[in-house]
């Protein structure tokens, strides 16, 4: 049965740390193993980074920069040089790739969003594997995916993928980093996030030299893909020949299975997809209804609005201690909502000097976080 499979390959995997030179012997099997899936009637996507680690060792730079407009034009170097190598390959094995290179606010515009979606659609129609990155030279830095487990997960959740292979140097996850912690317990199968949040697995925010958002970054990747019914596998970049072998059923790896949560994909965009730009803190009347009888928000349960946002903008619902409960559109300019919050629905006409809608949040854009 054809498939769609997302594969991501963390710097790490690609580059040799000792050196920050290309790991040629594993990009090649990774283009032998992602044709191979194609040939039996999958369709392929790969998620690459690499051009910030690839730059850098082009112009022999030794450490990844921080400096943001360096790291912006190391990654232009870099990009070009991956897809290089990626094309190269890929062409010995006749099979077509197509560069995609994203950034945050191309999903957070519903039509820009919809226009990505029929993008990967009409390309994996064509037999065509894309090859997706952040547009790291553009990208905004308050508006970046950040890492490429996040922007993967998005990608898996967008196409509605069956599988996503976070490739990276370790060979699963652990209930420790095993770096620090050589004892730590190895992880084959997560039933729910639930369950890992349960097993106390320890991940700290550090990556490997060159990579960017260690343990923690996967797990929250995989969280958005299995909530979008994706099942998620971490496994090692060293041997992407694991990819045939556990889409065969063996246990290499850590795998979590899908929990595809009972909402639409515009309500996975709201969730995942946009990025909020403010807060409203519920009372506790307010949280029970969105959260127990789902309903719609409305201005009487707002206690206080925090951040700057247009209406439409997405927002993030909490509790009055900041917890956040649900995300959605909201109907109000944030300047409205300050003079709306705790008032009864039937005085926002008068509050405001026009006829506003009755509800601040709808439920048909509001998802329990
Ligand atoms: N609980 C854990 N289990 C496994 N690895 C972990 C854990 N916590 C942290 N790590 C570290 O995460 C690293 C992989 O993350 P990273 O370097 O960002 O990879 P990539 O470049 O593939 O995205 C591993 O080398 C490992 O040291
Ligand atoms: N977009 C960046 C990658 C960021 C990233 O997530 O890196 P990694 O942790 O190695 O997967 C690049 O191409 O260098």
């Amino acid at each position: 049965m054809s498939q769609t499979i997302v594969v991501k390959i963390g710097t790490s995997s690609l580059t040799r740390p000792e050196t920050g030179q290309l790991a040629l012997s594993t990009i090649a099997t990774l283009a032998e193993t992602l044709s191979n899936l194609r040939h039996l009637g999958h369709q392929v996507i790969l998620v690459s980074s690499g051009a910030v680690g690839v730059g850098c060792g082009r112009l022999g730079l030794t450490e990844r920069p921080k400096a943001i407009a360096l790291k912006q034009a190391v990654a232009a170097v870099g990009q070009g040089r991956l897809m290089r190598v990626y094309d190269d390959l890929f062409s010995t094995l006749q099979q077509p790739i197509a560069q995609v290179l994203l950034t945050r606010t191309d999903l957070v515009q519903r039509s820009h969003y919809l226009n990505v979606y029929n993008t990967f659609k009409e390309l994996l129609a064509l037999g065509v594997i894309p090859v997706v990155n952040e547009n790291d030279t553009v990208a905004v830095e308050e508006l970046k995916f950040g890492d490429n487990d996040t922007l993967s997960a998005l990608v898996a959740s967008l196409v509605e993928a069956d599988w996503l292979f976070l490739l990276t140097d370790v060979d699963r996850l652990y209930s420790a980093d095993p770096r620090s912690v050589p004892d730590a317990q190895p992880i084959t199968l997560v039933n729910s996030i639930k369950e890992l949040a349960e097993l106390q697995v320890q991940t700290g925010t550090q990556g490997s030299g060159w990579g960017t958002g260690g343990m923690l970054t996967k797990i929250s990747a995989a969280r958005i893909a299995t909530a979008a019914g994706v099942r998620t596998v971490i496994t090692e970049g060293k041997y992407p020949g694991n990819i045939e072998k556990i889409l065969q059923g063996e246990p290499i790896g850590t795998r979590f299975e899908p929990k595809p949560e009972p909402t639409s994909a515009r309500k996975r965009w709201i969730a995942y997809g946009l990025l909020p730009v403010g807060k409203l803190y519920l009372d506790e009347g307010a949280v029970k209804a969105i959260s127990e009888a789902g309903r719609s928000l409305l201005a009487a349960g707002i206690i206080t609005v925090e951040g700057e946002f247009d209406p439409q903008e997405a927002v993030q619902l909490c509790d009055k201690n900041g917890n956040e409960i649900a995300r959605g559109l909201v109907n109000y300019s944030s300047s409205d909502l300050q003079k709306i919050r705790g008032r009864h629905s039937r005085e926002i006409s008068a509050v405001l000097g026009y006829e506003g809608v009755e509800t601040v949040v709808h439920r048909d854009n509001l998802v329990l976080t």
